[in-house]
């Protein structure tokens, strides 16, 4: 058979046997004294102290929790007739529980209801009853060990085992002990003793009890845990375990509780004082639901507390009353709400430039009440944070005048950060103030723009959630087609107006597209930071790489175009929840590109100072024969393999990227998304769902066109069936365009690479066709004729 022992090691089970060989050497050395004293006669002694340690060996042994006063020491100053010893304990255990009681309700810290069973019965053990005497040892003992033998039969039969586990075994341990490390605080030998038998004198400094029993009810007795030595501290607080006497308890005057008792009668008090039978939290087998039922005992009196002899609620008193709770512990508490921490929202927080206000990255280090500016009416209190990017943090932030919340974008202290930054000013000013003054096509409004420490501060608007954390709050599973078609409206609306302007957005994305308020599906556009006109497209490596256009990737002059791409990437991701080109490199980007829309057409890589980077020029003989019979030669291009990448660019690392849909083509991947399960059963709205997305596809194919030449303008997607809602035949082109172009029918990949919809290798031509994954598209036998003078105004 195991004993505890075996689950514990010694020092779990008893650090007054295992931590502290010195507490024990003390002990022994109390104990000593005690026998001289008593019997002064060393052979005595010897025997005595002999069995003693004996016993002490055995207890130890078997179980860890022993009181060392509970074996009879054969000196009656130490150890109390066993009869007096007795009484007078279990009246001390009563008064202790008494004045712990009321000493628990001055501290408000209301008594367990129901306390949780303990599984191992430890409430049960006599450790904080009356000491025994040496005849009861053995029974003690016994019982010790039987209960324990019952603990360790149920642990092993699993019957506990099942919602305890070993980790709640060594938890229920550790916490005992706990309560020892309580009993036996100091670790020298004077402290060692048990509750029921110390006496505190007025100095707190701890005595083995006396036979006297008067002695306890003085002033000067302080029960133990409760008394001014602060390093004794109740058990009971921490096992909710309450002593197993139930006896008569002497008046202890000095510990009323300050309310209420002082108004109660001789009567009620002595009624109060009459012993009461506890009820001894045990455990218990659920057997059926009844025995689930709380256990509800009677509230306690003095359990409600506050200032002002109104009772207050345990629930109240530790949450909205907590400062008079603490003034009530301790009256010189005071509380001052400018004193409180101060929550810290940047990250990392440690202090590394500009005078320990910035951090390592140059972020200001925004704390909660932090105010930012300080002239009048300029005054913002920081309140938390709502985002952080490439520039700087956007916090929420109060007007300390108006009161108004706001964002506030702190800009990093860099020179780089700030000379964009103050770019992104001036166009959000050219927009707010001359291109939208009227606050109508969705664009950010900026109200102030200040220093703080080094640092530009730009107020805005404050606005909800972005696109990016609404696909997030919706598991990913993307939107529904007609709330697609309402946000996709709004961001057209806007590029029409940055394109008017002559002005690229360059960071258009899921974040950077944010709902104006929770629960309406009206949005604005942010993020002006990396903005350009289109006369001054100085920068070449831009936009979020999902969202990067191909002519950037290939490295072409590029135009308010690319916007449009960007749009396209964010339509298709709404309605998938995910990026549909989400590349982990350029290479992967450009790959994930080919792979669903086609190769560019030759002029782009042609022209693109990149293309030499991530394509193979391949020198193919075209298939067909020109007039004269000789085979023409024409330029065509591959993607490198990932192998032959690697090994042009070793640091690359590139790996093969993941696989997110099923299928290649924009048009397979639109057309088989899964359908949402709310109308799978229903064939009409199955069908319509099919309709819409033939249409959702076409007007996705006219924008993510990989031609930027062909790619359609926000005015022209604007008019797309997809946005007006009117019906949708399966063809549309923007209206008054006409092509001159050749095209095949029945295009092979191969070829769809030699046009993908684009006429001529001019990089200023006008001349494009929609294209539909580089395939020609369907186009009805009456408009045949025109179909080569197509041209986009
Ligand atoms: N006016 C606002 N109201 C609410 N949240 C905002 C506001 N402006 C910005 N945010 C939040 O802060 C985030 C970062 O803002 P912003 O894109 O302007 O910073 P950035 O440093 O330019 O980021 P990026 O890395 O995209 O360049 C946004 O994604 C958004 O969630």
């Amino acid at each position: 058979m195991t004993t505890p022992n075996d689950f514990a090691s010694p020092k779990e089970m008893s650090p007054r046997h295992a931590n502290s060989s010195e507490s024990l050497h003390n002990n022994h050395q109390l104990q000593q004294g005690a026998a001289d004293q008593a019997n002064n006669n060393n052979n005595i002694w010897k025997s005595t102290f002999m069995n003693q340690q004996q016993q002490q060996q055995q207890q130890q042994n078997s179980f860890a929790f022993t009181n060392p006063w509970s074996s009879n020491n054969a000196d009656s100053t130490l150890s109390p007739p066993q009869q007096q010893q007795q009484s007078y304990n279990m009246d001390m255990d009563e008064d202790m529980l008494e004045s712990f009681k009321r000493r628990k309700s001055s501290l408000v810290i209301p008594p367990s209801r129901a306390p949780a069973p303990n599984p191992f019965q430890y409430d049960q053990y006599n450790q904080y009853g009356p000491p025994q005497s040496q005849q009861q040892v053995p029974s003690q003992q016994q019982e010790i060990n039987y209960s324990h033998q019952q603990q360790q039969q149920l642990y092993n039969a699993h019957q506990y085992g099942a919602r305890l586990g070993p980790s709640m075994y060594q938890d229920f341990q550790r916490r005992q002990s706990m309560a020892a490390s309580h009993l036996y605080p100091n670790g020298n030998g004077n402290n060692i003793t048990n509750y029921s038998t110390r006496t505190i004198n007025k100095n707190s400094s701890i005595t083995p009890n006396t036979a006297n029993p008067s002695m306890m009810a003085g002033p000067s007795y302080i029960p133990g845990g409760l008394s001014n030595d602060n390093s004794m501290v109740s058990p009971f607080r921490r096992l909710s375990a309450y002593p197993t006497t139930n006896i008569h308890t002497p008046a202890t005057a000095n510990l009323q509780p300050p309310y209420k008792q002082l108004r109660r009668t001789g009567e009620e008090q002595q009624q109060q004082q009459q012993p009461k039978p506890l009820i001894i939290p045990s455990m218990k087998v659920c057997k059926n639901r009844n025995d689930l039922n709380p256990i509800t005992n009677p509230t306690p009196k003095f359990r409600r507390a506050s200032l002002n002899s109104k009772t207050i609620s345990p629930l109240l008193a530790l949450t909205k009353n907590l400062i008079t709770t603490y003034q009530l512990c301790s009256p010189d508490f005071t509380y001052k709400p400018s004193k409180n921490p101060k929550r810290v929202l940047t990250k990392p927080s440690e202090g590394k430039f500009n005078n320990g206000f910035d951090n390592v990255n140059s972020d200001y280090i925004l704390y909660v009440n932090d105010v930012l500016g300080s002239e009048q009416n300029r005054k913002y209190l920081v309140l938390d944070i709502l985002g952080q990017g490439t520039f700087g943090q956007v916090v929420k932030c109060q007007n300390l005048t108006t009161k108004e919340i706001l964002a506030v974008k702190v800009i990093k202290s860099r020179s780089e950060y700030l000379n964009q930054s103050i770019t992104e000013a001036k166009i959000l000013e050219l927009i707010n103030n001359k291109i939208d003054p009227e606050n109508k096509h969705h664009f950010l409004r900026m109200y102030d723009s200040f220093i703080h420490k080094n640092h530009l501060c730009l107020v805005f608007e404050l606005l909800s959630n972005n696109l990016y954390e609404l696909l997030k709050q919706n598991q990913f599973h993307g939107l529904s087609i007609q709330l697609i078609r309402i946000f996709t409206k709004q961001m057209l609306e806007s590029l029409c107006v940055l394109k008017d302007s002559k002005l690229i957005h360059c960071d258009l994305k899921p974040e950077n597209i944010l709902l104006c308020s929770p629960d309406k599906p009206a949005l604005k556009i942010i993020d002006f930071g990396s903005s350009c006109e289109e006369t001054r497209t100085v920068y070449t490596y831009i936009q979020s790489r999902f969202y990067r256009a191909p002519e950037i990737i290939l490295g072409i002059p590029y135009s308010t175009s690319i916007d449009m791409w960007s749009l396209g990437c964010i339509v298709a991701e709404l309605f998938l929840g995910i990026p549909i080109f989400p590349g982990s490199s350029e290479y992967n980007q450009l790959t994930r590109i080919v792979d669903t829309l086609g190769y560019p057409p030759n002029w782009m890589i042609d022209m693109g100072k990149n293309s030499g980077k991530f394509l193979k020029r391949v020198i193919d003989e075209d298939d067909e024969d020109d007039e004269e019979g000789t085979t023409k030669v024409t330029k065509k291009f591959e993607l490198k393999t990932l192998e032959e990448f690697n090994m042009d660019f070793p640091d690359a690392k590139e790996e093969p990227g993941k696989k997110y849909f099923k299928w290649n083509k924009l048009h397979d991947i639109i057309k088989n998304y899964r359908i949402s399960k709310s109308i799978q059963n229903n064939p009409r709205a199955v069908e319509q769902e099919m309709a819409n997305r033939e249409c959702l596809n076409h007007f996705l194919e006219g924008i993510l066109n990989i031609n930027p030449l062909a790619r359609w303008t926000p005015q022209q997607a604007s008019m797309h069936p997809f946005v007006t809602q009117q019906p949708f035949t399966g063809e549309w082109y923007p209206p008054g365009s006409s092509v001159n172009m050749i095209h095949r029918q029945n295009t092979t990949n191969k070829q769809e690479r030699k046009n993908d919809g684009v006429l001529e290798n001019n990089f200023d031509a006008k001349l494009t066709v929609p294209s539909k994954n580089g395939e020609p598209v369907a186009r009805n036998k009456s408009t045949s004729n025109e179909f080569n003078k197509l041209s986009i105004e």
